[in-house]
């Protein structure tokens, strides 16, 4: 008996061994199969078809190539560029560099085909029979992220049904005051930061982060908005979580290791779930009370989840509560991540671009005055429009999609085999020439005018928000969200003074020390600035206020530093180039600033040649009612000194003096060049420290001050018109106002001596003179523009891996969360409040080899048009039918009007002999009013003038008294 137990015993034992050996077998020949045989078919198969690629390397494909090389680019400060594309996904531009545009890398075993055609894009995210899926993601990331972004077949089909109504038109409407209310606490928030400090710098990232978070909570739970920031918070903790573990997964067997990482992220989750639980519970009760308001996602959500149950009777019809769950946890990850990143790009790109930010105030403050802004005014923004688009087209939230082959598909020439995975990198394909012209690394909103559809050659080059029947359910909320956020702060905050005079002391700057608490994806230290800054109280009606608005210009004008006068001129002469019929309406309502503008050019010694200012004037003659007594706009090409820093400048003594012998009847207000400009601020970096520093926020004030001044006018009434105190937050400009790059591009002349440097948007240099910008560019920056500023060392704290996770994430969305963005903003690049011009070491120049030709420009005369017609916020009118669901095309009608003739850096004009040309002519009546503001400048305000303009003004007042 003992010994037929023992035999049994150890046949049970050498049967255990035998089915254990055999699963073991099964394990290794499945893993084998899926890390080397399936992997090799696949590459032959593509090779076989033409297709190059990199070769498939055992176990992990290029991940780690990848890795390092996303670890190298980040490591290096970003340059101010908007061609972002190497910086983000540098092992795929590598690739495609070296392969072509239809290559293969490798994700791990699986090879991916990068699909850049935009026709092929839309093939592959059209088809409806699921053919090209979505990937399945890492079972760590479906534990992160399910929803309707991962789920396939019959299952999103009916997601997307139940999902749809909750994001239609008329239910976001109904979500405005809880949108409105988060705009509002944020300035609030703002507003309090900033304090009594006259300027304060702020991270705007992690603000930008919670306030998208806030406008989720709100608009999914309503009134559980509390528990709706704490399961942000958990997600915002389980997303960096996860991009640290992520890292890891290639390692073979670990993503079943229970590392303290995983069993974080899991306990994140299940308190996530027990709170949500909670939510939908409580909104059940009130339901069945009839109590419930359904105007927030989850209200909706559930209402059409109960009028999908009633319409098909089946209790199984409708989404079980833990899925009701997870598209709830859905809501935050999808909306918030992409919408904060989205706004904050515009920021930062707004602040790169002031005549874009005076573009979009203006149209604010007219749409909207001093109302709250509403729906319809919303979808009247046009210019507002076109800048979101261009930051989502140059800065997409989701860098690429992802699509896997099922089963056998063809796609253009190529036969896929199961379990290829499809790339397609909306980001290169936003940032491709060939669909968007030689200046689709530059920022111009412009090309948006006449809506998506002919902003590129290529229609469907641009889809931000994917394509097909799996198009981002919330874009209508993201695009109203993001508008309402860009809205406020450019509207006049009632509790925020007007701005005033930028003072010419160097303004203290708050810097947050560290990060806060759960904020580690933002970046420390480095912030864009916002700027709140006092103005003063004006009544355009009265005339004693009307004096005092002169001598606010006056003295503003007075105690500016060159730079900061060429800003102003150039800022003006942007905004003429974009709207000459606007530009000349501010001139010719606020002769004060006209004439507050012409002495600016006196005090900049600005000359012009008589024979092209005639030129210009003809060019720019319109048919417009003669305004007799009113200043005629004229851009002149002007001959600017070559050095601003420098105090001889003939020209500058002759402007006023020689001004006052010519008497012609039309007056006429010269802007610069902003090749002139450029130049001179280029020529600005040597500016003595004698030089009052003015906070660099002063280009935004300016700008403000000349559509404030605008508003100023009693004919129109305006905000500002009123006599209350009312108030702009100016998005901090750098002190240098960079002109557009897409205005630069077109006549910019690389510069043969540096090649390198000929892909540079030319507003580089310029941008560069912020000190901090500066240090942050040790490579490229340093050896091109020698910077004169003492350079610091800064620690780039960038998240290695941050550009990396989309891969995993289940619902393949090649997500940029913080990456780019988190570069960028780890910068200093437009805190510029502290770019006195003081602060330039003395003696210090450009470099040498600064090409000047990067910096002239041409004119653009493409006007915006009315948004008028375009109604909805939503980009599916604005497309093509078969691209997107129910889609018609906008075709708001573009209006092309006269433009300025273009100008070629051959024609900028300079005096004979080098010398500066003839001033333009004053009327008696100009004349007076400039010889009195002379009489008025203050011995202080004299003081602060350059020491030849300061002899020039004692002199000119000697011989008038
Ligand atoms: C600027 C903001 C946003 C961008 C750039 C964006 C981008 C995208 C993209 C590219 C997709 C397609 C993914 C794919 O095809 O694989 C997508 C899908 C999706 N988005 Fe957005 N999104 C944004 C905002 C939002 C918001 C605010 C919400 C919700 C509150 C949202 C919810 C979703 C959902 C649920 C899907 C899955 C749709 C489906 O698979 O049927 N998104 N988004």
């Amino acid at each position: 008996m003992a010994m037929g137990e023992s035999v049994s015993e150890d046949m049970a034992w050498s049967l255990a061994w035998g089915v254990g050996g055999l699963l073991l077998l099964a394990w290794a020949l499945r893993t084998l199969n899926w890390a080397w045989w399936t992997p090799r078919r696949l590459e032959r198969a593509l090779r076989a078809q033409g297709l190059n690629g990199t070769p498939y390397r055992f176990p992990n494909g290029d991940f780690k190539e990848n890795i390092r090389l996303a670890k190298e680019a980040s490591s290096t400060p970003m340059p101010l560029t908007h061609d972002i594309v190497p910086r983000v996904l540098p092992f795929l531009r590598r690739a495609i560099d070296e392969y072509g545009k239809i290559c293969f890398t490798w994700f791990g075993p699986v090879p991916r085909v990068t699909i850049m055609d935009p026709e092929l894009v839309r093939e592959v995210l059209s088809n409806k029979f699921g053919h090209f899926g979505k990937p399945k993601g890492s079972p760590l990331g479906r534990l992160f992220l399910r929803g309707l972004v991962s789920y396939e077949g019959e299952k999103w089909v009916k997601h997307r049904r139940i999902m749809n109504p909750a994001f239609h038109v008329e239910k976001l409407k109904r979500m405005l005051p809880a949108f409105c209310a988060c705009c509002s606490d944020l300035m609030s928030r703002w507003e309090n930061l900033v304090g009594s400090e006259a300027c304060y710098e702020l991270d705007v990232w992690p603000e930008l982060q919670s306030f998208t978070g806030d406008v989720i909570s709100r608009t999914a739970f309503g009134g559980s908005c509390e528990e709706g920031r704490r399961i942000f918070q958990l997600q915002a903790e389980q997303a960096e979580l996860l991009i640290q573990t992520i890292q890891n997964l290639y390692i073979p067997g670990y993503r079943f290791l229970p590392t303290p990482k995983k069993n974080r992220l899991k306990a994140a989750d299940r308190e996530i779930r027990a709170l949500l639980r909670g939510i939908i519970k409580k909104r059940e009760q009130a339901m069945k009370l009839g109590k419930a308001s359904n105007d927030d996602l989850l209200g909706l959500l559930m209402e059409s989840n109960l009028e999908y149950y009633q319409e098909h009777g089946n209790k199984n019809a409708g989404i079980t509560p833990e899925d009701v769950i997870d598209e709830c946890k859905l809501f935050y990850f999808a909306g918030q991540e992409t919408t904060s990143v989205l706004l904050t790009w515009t920021m930062i790109v707004l602040s790169m671009h002031p005549s874009w930010q005076v573009r979009a105030r203006q149209e604010v403050l007219q749409v909207f005055g001093e109302r709250k802004p509403d729906f319809d005014g919303l979808s009247r923004l046009k210019n507002v429009t076109m800048i979101l688009y261009e930051v989502l087209r140059l800065y997409p939230p989701a860098v690429f999609l992802q699509r896997q082959t099922y089963k056998t598909m063809k796609l253009g020439d190529v036969i896929y085999p199961p379990g290829v995975t499809l790339l397609m990198p909306i980001i290169f394909i936003h940032h491709d020439l060939n669909y968007w012209g030689k200046d689709a690394n530059e920022f111009n909103p412009e090309r948006f005018a006449e809506g998506i559809s002919k902003a590129s050659k290529d229609h469907v080059a641009f889809f931000p928000f994917g394509g097909g029947p799996r198009i981002c359910i919330g874009q209508n909320f993201a695009l109203l969200e993001a508008k309402m956020g860009l809205s406020f702060p450019l509207l006049p905050s009632p509790n925020l003074l007007p701005a005033q005079p930028p003072s010419p002391r160097e303004r203290p700057t708050t810097r947050r020390p560290q990060c806060r608490a759960g904020e580690q994806r933002s970046v420390c230290g480095r912030s864009i600035e916002l700027k709140l800054e006092e103005r003063r109280r004006m009544a355009a009606q009265q005339p004693q206020q009307q004096q005092q608005v002169a001598n606010s210009f006056t003295s503003q004008f007075a105690v500016m530093s060159k730079a900061q006068l060429y800003d102003i001129l150039s800022q003006m002469k942007a905004l003429i180039e974009q709207n000459q019929q606007e530009a000349r309406q501010i001139l010719i309502d606020n002769p004060l600033l006209t004439r507050a503008l012409f002495q600016a050019q006196i005090m900049l010694g600005m000359v012009q040649s008589p024979k092209v200012m005639s030129n210009t004037q003809q060019a720019l003659q319109q048919p417009q009612p003669a305004q007799v007594g009113q200043p005629q706009i004229v851009h002149s090409l002007q001959t600017v000194p070559a050095k601003v820093g420098e105090q001889s400048e003939p020209g500058s003594s002759q402007s006023l003096l020689s001004a006052r012998q010519q008497h012609p009847t039309q007056p006429s207000i010269s802007l610069p060049l902003a090749s002139g400009s450029s130049q001179s601020l280029l020529s600005a970096r040597q500016q003595r420290p004698t030089q009052p520093s003015i906070s660099l926020s002063l280009a935004s004030g300016s700008s403000q001050s000349l559509l404030s001044a605008r508003q100023q006018h009693p004919t129109q009434p305006s905000p500002l018109s009123e006599p209350q105190t009312k108030g702009f937050l100016n998005l901090q400009v750098p002190s240098v106002t960079p002109i557009q790059s897409s205005q630069i591009q077109n006549i910019s002349q690389p510069n043969p001596a540096a090649p390198h440097y000929s892909n540079l948007p030319s507003h580089l240099p310029m941008i560069s003179v912020h000190p901090q910008q500066t240090l942050q560019n040790p490579g490229l920056f340093n050896q091109l523009l020698q910077p004169p500023f003492p350079l610091q060392p800064r620690q780039v704290t960038m998240q290695p891996f941050a550009i990396q996770f989309h891969p995993q994430m289940p619902h393949s969305l090649g997500l940029q969360p913080s990456s780019a963005s988190q570069q960028l903003l780890s910068q200093p690049l437009f805190h510029s409040g502290i770019t006195p011009p003081s602060s330039f070491p003395q003696g210090q120049a450009p470099h040498p080899s600064q090409p000047p030709q990067h910096l002239y420009q041409v004119g653009s005369s493409h006007m915006g048009t009315d948004y008028g017609t375009q109604v909805s916020t939503s980009m599916q009118k604005d497309r093509g039918a078969p691209w997107v669901l129910g889609s018609s095309e906008i075709t708001t009608v573009g209006t092309q009007l006269p433009g300025l003739p273009p100008m070629i850096s051959g024609q900028i004009a300079t005096g004979a002999g080098g010398q500066p040309p003839r001033p333009p002519p004053l009327t008696p009546e100009m004349e007076k009013a400039l010889l009195q503001q002379v009489m008025g400048l203050t011995p202080e305000q004299i003081n602060l003038l350059p020491p030849e303009q300061r002899n020039q003004v004692l002199q000119l007042r000697e011989m008038l008294k």
